[in-house]
């Protein structure tokens, strides 16, 4: 377990797991073979961002969404905040999915877009998460597009996340705090901040 969270909350947690477990095997939302470790391998590694994000208002932007990792989780987790997660999703399926489970677990905080990231009008972003969707070079074009100017984007990335800051940095000039993942060995959540062109 990674925080605490309210019996509510918990509830919460645990339905969604239920849903995306049924939906799973309709649709390939998680690798079938994770799904004995949903807990720890995917929604344990989501709630590590809300161990160090602290939002306070605006929208939270969740790019490639799927199954609704980080996006759903994260949702749930800051409910009671006054956030507006946007999940964007292009796969008409998932999309369905993730309009299906908002809607099942009352998650009235949640929308989604079922539209690829480039072609959606900026955000503006207050913050914005992204987890197993495209390298670090792939990401920044979306960060520059849909994050506010003070606007933090939180990463998870796998063992090759330096490589990946590395050759960003090359195009892009950006703050970056590194966070240790606590379920992946290798693997980092990576805080963005202060994107422009290198
Ligand atoms: C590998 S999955 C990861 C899903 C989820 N974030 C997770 O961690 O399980 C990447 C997802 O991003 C979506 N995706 C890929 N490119 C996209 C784009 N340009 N715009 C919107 N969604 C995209 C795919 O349809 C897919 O559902």
């Amino acid at each position: 377990m990674i925080g605490d969270v309210s019996r509510e909350t918990q509830g919460l947690l645990d339905a969604y797991q239920e849903i995306l477990i049924r939906w799973n095997t309709k649709i390939n939302l998680v690798s079938p073979s994770s799904i004995p470790q949903l807990k720890s391998r995917h929604i344990d590694d989501c709630l590590q961002i809300s161990a160090y994000a602290k939002p306070d208002k605006g929208i939270w932007a969740d790019l490639g969404s799927g199954g609704g990792l980080p996006g759903i989780v994260l949702s749930i987790i800051f409910a009671s905040r006054p956030i507006r997660f946007i999940l964007l999703e292009s796969d008409q399926r998932k999309a369905t999915f993730l309009r299906s489970a908002i809607r099942d677990l009352g998650l009235s905080n949640a929308e989604v877009r079922n539209s690829r990231i480039e072609a959606v009008e900026p955000l503006n972003a207050a913050y914005l998460s992204a987890r197993a969707l495209a390298p670090l070079p792939r990401l920044m074009p979306y960060l520059d597009r849909h994050l506010a100017r003070n606007g933090q984007a939180w990463l998870m990335k796998g063992e090759k996340w330096q490589a990946e800051v590395d050759e960003a940095r090359q195009h892009w000039k950006f703050r970056i705090e590194p966070i240790a993942s606590r379920t992946q060995t290798g693997a980092a959540i990576l805080k963005i901040s202060e994107v422009s062109d290198a």
